[in-house]
C-alpha cells in the first residue's frame, strides 16, 4: 500500500500582501513549496508526492523540483477555484495511478515545517482508525463575535477552548475515502469546504486526531516568515550541536 502526499499550492495567499503567491517566495534562497517538499521527500514512509499548483507555476515548480531534487514528484495538477476543488483535482489526478486503499496525506504547502514524526503519526493513525487530522489545543480564551461584518467587531459569548482543536495538515485518509466525499459533496452541492476535514463533518463523518505541533505553523502573513525563519535557525542550531 502505497502512502502519498498530496501537497496542494492552488492559491494566491493575498493575506501575505505579497506579489509572488506565498508558497512561491523565497527563504534563504529556497522557496517555501521546497522545504515543504523535501520533508517528504526525506520521509522514508512516503512513496509519491503530487502538488497541485497554482497556474501560471507549473513549470517553474518542475524547476525548483528538479533543482531541489525532488524526485518523489509524479504529477503537477491545476488548482481550482477555492481549495476543495484544487483537492478534487488531486484526487482525480490519484485515482488513475493509485488504489482506493492508497493513503493520501493531504498537506498545505505553506506549511514547511512538518516534522517527520508527525508525518510517521499521521500514516500509522489513518491506517488504524481510517482518518487523521494533525491538530493541537486551543491555548488561548476564545471569544465568539457578534457580527462578523462589523469593522470592529465585538463579543458577549466565550467558547469552551478545551472544547475545541486547531486544526493543521496532513489531512490523512484513504484515497477511497476521499473519492467518495467529493462524489458525495458533489452531490449534496457542497462546493466550498474549508479543509478536508471538514467536509468529512459536513457529510455527517467523523474523523480521528493525531497531536500536531506549534511548529508546524501555516504561513499567512509576513509575521509568520519571521517566525519560520527563526525557526529554522533552531532548528539549524541545533543540528551543528549534534
Ligand atoms: C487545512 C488548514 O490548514 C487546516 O487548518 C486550513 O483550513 C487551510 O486554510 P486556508 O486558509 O484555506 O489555507
Amino acid at each position: 500500500m502505497a502512502n502519498i502526499a498530496l501537497i496542494i499550492a492552488g492559491g494566491r495567499g493575498n493575506r501575505m500582501g505579497q506579489d509572488l503567491p506565498k508558497q512561491f517566495l523565497s527563504v534563504d534562497d529556497k522557496p517555501i513549496i521546497m522545504y515543504t517538499c523535501e520533508a517528504f521527500q526525506s520521509h522514508p514512509l512516503i512513496d509519491a508526492i503530487v502538488i497541485v499548483c497554482i497556474d501560471g507555476w507549473q513549470t517553474a515548480l518542475e524547476a525548483y523540483a528538479h533543482q531541489f531534487n525532488i524526485t518523489k514528484l509524479c504529477g503537477i495538477v491545476s488548482g481550482g477555484s477555492n481549495g476543495q476543488e484544487s483537492i478534487r483535482n488531486g484526487l482525480e489526478f490519484l485515482s488513475s495511478t493509485f488504489s482506493r486503499d492508497d493513503i493520501v496525506l493531504v498537506h498545505d504547502a505553506i506549511r514547511p515545517m512538518i516534522s517527520h514524526e508527525i508525518i510517521s503519526h499521521c500514516i500509522e493513525d489513518t491506517r488504524e482508525f481510517g482518518t487523521s487530522i494533525v491538530a493541537i489545543p486551543c491555548a488561548e480564551a476564545m471569544l465568539e463575535i457578534d457580527d462578523a461584518d462589523a469593522l470592529r467587531a465585538s463579543s458577549r459569548a466565550v467558547i469552551d477552548r478545551d472544547s475545541l482543536k486547531r486544526t493543521q495538515t496532513p489531512q490523512g485518509f484513504p484515497l477511497g475515502t476521499l473519492l467518495d466525499l467529493h462524489e458525495d459533496a458533489r452531490k449534496q452541492g457542497i462546493t466550498n469546504s474549508v479543509a478536508s476535514c471538514t467536509l468529512a463533518i459536513e457529510l455527517g463523518r467523523s474523523v480521528h486526531f493525531t497531536p500536531g505541533s506549534e511548529k508546524n505553523i501555516k504561513l499567512t502573513t509576513l509575521d509568520d516568515i519571521d517566525i519560520f525563519k527563526a525557526l529554522l535557525g533552531a532548528e539549524r542550531a541545533s543540528w551543528l550541536k549534534g
